[in-house]
């Protein structure tokens, strides 16, 4: 029988380099001095955004923080501004300071192999990438993504970071992609969920059921106050609550179902931290 779920884009990506090479390049400096970053789109798109996401707080976080060599800040800042000239979704890019999170992550627990689950244009690859390489003993990434046009971008940014050796971009349902990991008997140490937040109980329960998780590996699941609504959806008394959308409500009814599942897994130990849209740390007892 064929089989035919995923396009690996294998590096160096010698394909996509030919295919984009006629990208315009968009000099560092038009980007100084400018908050050009992902939540200003989540600013247009949410009503209730500055106290729910904090985004100044999260602001002066980022700028109280090491960043990233030049290079990759360069790149990074690039990817954020060709991602929301580009893309309505833009709000889906991870915020800054989550990303040097994940840096430090791995900066501190090294992680020989990393999943990323919800690649999107690249913004978390690079900075999970860029840490991965700086390691002595070089870990890898595997990323996963349903959307051809998104990963295309990612893979030109992570070679103009230089990091595609670091990464290999996996296009296909992550469901199937996790699957065909599980089947490879490949495990990893870290593995950041930021796909559609209602398949994150289907790609919870198969990472863990299929031990895709190594013993002392981790889960971070990205998104779970999903716009400060789910604490709301869940019932939570506020003085000053602040009305959503239906489809941000809808979402937020999904990821607290998700947060429920985790909160009664035996198998596991969680903490969840209000950092920029939430985050849980997962790991197995
Ligand atoms: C929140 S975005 C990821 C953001 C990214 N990590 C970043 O920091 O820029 C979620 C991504 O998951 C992808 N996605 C949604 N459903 C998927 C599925 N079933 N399989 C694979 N990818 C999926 C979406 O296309 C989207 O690009």
């Amino acid at each position: 029988m064929i089989r035919h779920f995923h396009r690996l884009y294998l590096f160096p990506v010698l394909a996509t380099k030919q295919k984009f090479s006629s990208v315009p390049f968009i000099p560092s400096t038009s980007i100084i001095g400018t908050r050009w970053h992902s939540t200003i789109t989540v600013e247009q798109s949410v009503s209730n955004h500055n106290s729910r996401l904090r985004l100044i707080e999260d602001e002066y976080c980022n700028d109280h923080s090491t960043p990233f060599p030049p290079l990759i800040e360069q790149a990074m800042n690039e990817l954020a501004l060709e991602t929301i000239k580009e893309y309505r979704n833009a709000h889906m890019m991870n915020s800054k300071t989550a990303t040097l999170l994940l840096r430090q992550w791995i900066s501190l627990f090294r992680p020989a192999r990393v999943l990323e689950i919800g690649t999107f244009t690249g913004y978390s690859t690079i900075a999970m990438a860029s840490a991965l390489s700086a390691q002595r003993h070089h870990g890898s990434l595997i990323s996963l993504e349903k959307d051809s046009a998104p990963l295309a971008l990612a893979a030109r940014y992570l070679e103009r970071a230089g990091l595609s050796d670091a990464v290999t971009l996996m296009e296909g349902d992550a469901l199937e992609s996790l699957l065909n990991l599980a089947n490879d008997k490949i495990q990893f140490d870290m593995i950041f969920l930021d796909a559609d937040k209602g398949g994150y109980i289907k790609y919870y329960d198969t990472i863990l059921e299929k031990n895709l998780l190594s013993d002392n590996g981790v889960i971070l699941a990205d998104n779970v106050l999903y716009f400060g609504q789910v604490h709301r959806v869940a019932g939570y008394h506020e003085d000053q609550p602040a009305p959503a959308s239906k489809n941000i409500n809808r979402m937020a009814r999904k990821v607290d179902a998700f947060n429920q599942h985790v909160r009664q897994d035996d198998r596991v130990q969680a903490v969840m931290l209000p950092l920029f849209d939430g985050l849980t740390i997962i790991k197995k007892k």
